[in-house]
């Protein structure tokens, strides 16, 4: 099966296409969706930072205009990428998850972190370049590890202050410099939970662009310790019986997938499809 969506660095002046808007407030959409043909979108009154050609769409260039702030177009609205997540097209998403990371490392490195100057795109390639330090600045990713810790028929699921009221998730954490990702995986859960694990597998990996981190995988089995959950980060940590779980994070995350795949194991149903 060919992907529908594909990124590539196109060039901002060759005109047509389709478009999509960003500002601090989200994404701009009406009754048709978020892509808007670019040239009537750029006759709007925008105030644009940067104009970045993203990829294809069914063989179409995208662009994405990056905007200093949100402006008010008839019949148009702002959402944030999350809601797009959530509810949107699944393809929609990809291409506004691409867009966004590619938005928040444009504004983000407009000047030169060595000497502050500021800093202009390489044509053609997916990198801001400083002259005076000869120094590429790339897009920013994140990886981060998650893992779904089991004990037989339970499974080990804590919130965080932040979490959806009711909703319990995987551990996760970014990985720090020097680390690999089993030394992050057995750090984080450390100090997330207080327990030591054992059969570090890895399950598989997403994009998740809030803001740009990759999500790496795990599955791993429990090897001691009683839980004892992290002050400020952690609210609440239990065991789970698979027959019995609380509410549980968005399908399309990773987190869902680690989950919903040990319970399919387990109880011998089907398995479920890692969320691109
Ligand atoms: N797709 C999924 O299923 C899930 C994704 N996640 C994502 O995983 C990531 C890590 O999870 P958390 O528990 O929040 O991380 P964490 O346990 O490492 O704690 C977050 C703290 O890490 C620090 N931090 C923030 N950005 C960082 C970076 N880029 N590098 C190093 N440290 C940083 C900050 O002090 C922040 O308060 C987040 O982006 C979160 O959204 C988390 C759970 C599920
Ligand atoms: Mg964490
Ligand atoms: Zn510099």
């Amino acid at each position: 099966m060919t992907s529908r969506w594909t990124t590539a660095v196109l060039d901002t002046d060759l005109p047509g296409g389709w478009a999509v808007a960003r500002s601090p407030e989200g994404f701009l959409f009406d009754d048709n969706g978020a892509l808007f043909p670019r040239e009537w979108l750029k006759r709007q009154d925008l105030s644009i930072l940067a104009e970045h050609g993203i990829g294809h769409l069914d063989g179409e260039p995208v662009y994405l205009l990056e905007l200093h702030s949100p402006l008010d177009i008839p019949g148009c609205h702002w959402k944030g990428l999350r809601a797009f997540m959530l509810e949107g097209d699944h393809t929609l998403y990809k291409v506004l998850g691409y867009a966004a990371q590619i938005g928040t490392w444009a504004r983000e490195h407009r000047f030169c972190g060595s000497c502050g100057k500021r800093m202009s795109q390489i044509p053609l390639e997916r990198a801001m370049y400083c002259d005076a330090c000869d120094l590429r600045h790339y897009p920013r990713i994140s990886p981060s590890m998650i893992v779904l810790i089991t004990r037989g028929d339970e499974v080990l699921l804590a919130r965080s202050p932040r979490f959806v009221t009711g909703v319990y998730s995987t551990l996760a954490g970014f990985a720090e410099p020097g680390e690999s990702a089993e030394d992050c995986l057995v750090r984080e859960v450390r100090e997330e939970v207080s327990i030591e694990v054992k059969n570090i597998q890895y399950m598989g990996s997403q994009c998740w662009p809030f803001p740009h981190s990759m999500m790496l995988g795990f599955h791993a089995e429990y090897a001691g310790g009683d839980i004892v959950p992290q002050e400020d980060e952690i609210e609440d940590a239990q065991w789970f019986n698979v027959h019995d779980l609380p509410p549980l994070p968005a399908s399309r995350s990773i987190a869902r997938y680690l989950i919903d795949l040990y319970v399919a194991r387990r109880l011998g149903h089907a398995e479920p499809v890692l969320p691109g």
